[in-house]
């Protein structure tokens, strides 16, 4: 049985659908992560399992239970939202306790459990410290050591890491998803951040106003973007109308490869900027000319190129760092038909 199933959910404010008929399940100990442009629909999908918003059609099934007039608080989901909220009068001990302490639980297993979760997240013996002194990092892992007291059948995160730097969420990430794994912890998170959304999840939900556009594995969805909107959401720039015939197609910038079995007919294709390769010979390919150099972040040891070809839009390619030519030099570009997807068509061998 799924832990959490949305069926045919829609939620209106006013004229506005925020969620238009969504269909979700997540399985339990699974941790999926929603992506999505600002205003598609994530916090009225989470604010919607928690009972904070009713649906206005379609059912939320808890466990394979409809939460119709369940309150938030007796649903058994936790939350953990990017401003995390921590009451700034209680130290971190009472801000973590509090949940099972409003359950009843006794002050001596509260104080065992806040033990515990602090040794869990990575902050032993912090129990009596202030939340107004911690940094923003230990401010996260008290807010998800309280959301994880009460053990609840779902945990929730919205943008769980949105206000801190970015290494330091790269880190806490990897983190978090090895905690999950060891907890068995079934997690539904949105976030805007792809590189934490594929970093975090078993599965990755892509939405777009209010509707499911794209779910499955992050490999999946970042090797296969069913549409041209996922893939400029993913980031992906590379994108032109193509006519495939065979094994080739016209597009924008010239006859380049496609994959064989590629259907054939009038398609919207992407290259991915990895599939963007430089001739060694500026005569040779494509003549284009570097226009920028980007790092990409991360400590990786690829850049980022953009590059102006004669005709057709601007094309994003991947070089390594010590092979990166400067703006303004003249290159030659070739296609990797490996690196073609053909947006909207049924997805073919690798
Ligand atoms: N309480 C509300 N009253 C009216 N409209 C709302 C309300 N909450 C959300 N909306 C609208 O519903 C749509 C979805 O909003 P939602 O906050 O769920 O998007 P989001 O994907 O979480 O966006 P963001 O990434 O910016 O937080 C938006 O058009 C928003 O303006």
């Amino acid at each position: 049985m799924a832990a959490l199933r949305l069926e045919s959910v829609t939620v209106r404010f006013g004229g506005r659908t925020a969620l238009d008929a969504v269909d979700l399940d997540v399985a339990e100990h699974e941790i999926v992560c929603v992506l999505g442009p600002s205003g598609s629909g994530k916090s009225t999908l989470l604010r919607t399992v928690a009972g904070l918003a009713e649906p206005d059609a379609g059912r939320v099934l808890l466990a394979g239970r409809d939460q119709r007039g369940v309150a938030p608080h007796r649903r058994g989901v936790g939350l953990m939202f990017q401003d995390h909220q921590l009451f700034p009068t209680r130290d971190v001990g009472g801000n973590i306790a509090f949940g099972p302490r409003m359950r009843g639980e006794s002050r001596a297993r509260a104080e065992e459990r806040v033990a515990g979760l602090l040794d869990l997240v990575g902050l032993p013996g912090a129990a009596r410290r202030r939340v107004t002194e911690l940094s923003g990092g230990e401010q996260q892992r008290v807010a998800l050591a309280r959301a994880l007291a009460p053990g609840p059948g779902l945990l929730m995160l919205d943008e769980p890491l949105g206000q801190l730097d970015r290494s330091l969420r790269e880190r806490l990430v990897v983190e978090l998803r090895q905690l999950f794994r060891r907890l068995g912890t079934t997690v539904l998170a949105v976030t805007h951040d792809q590189g934490e959304a594929f970093a975090l999840a078993d599965r990755v939900v892509v939405m777009e106003e209010g509707r499911v556009a794209q779910t499955g594995g992050p490999v999946e969805v970042w090797r296969r973007p069913v549409s041209e909107s996922v893939a400029r959401f993913l980031g992906f720039t590379n994108i032109a109308a193509a006519t495939v015939r065979g094994t080739a197609a016209d597009t924008p910038w010239g006859t380049v490869p496609v994959p064989p079995g590629t259907p054939p007919g009038a398609h919207t294709l992407l290259i991915r900027p990895a599939g963007v390769r430089l001739t060694p010979a500026p005569a040779r390919g494509l003549p284009c000319t570097v226009v920028a150099r980007t790092l990409r972040g991360g400590g990786s040891s690829e850049l980022a190129l953009l590059l102006r070809p004669g005709s057709g839009p601007d094309l994003e390619a991947s070089c390594p760092l010590p092979a990166a030519p400067e703006p303004g030099t003249a290159v030659g570009v070739s296609f990797d038909p490996g690196e073609m997807v053909v947006l909207g068509a049924a997805a073919g061998p690798e």
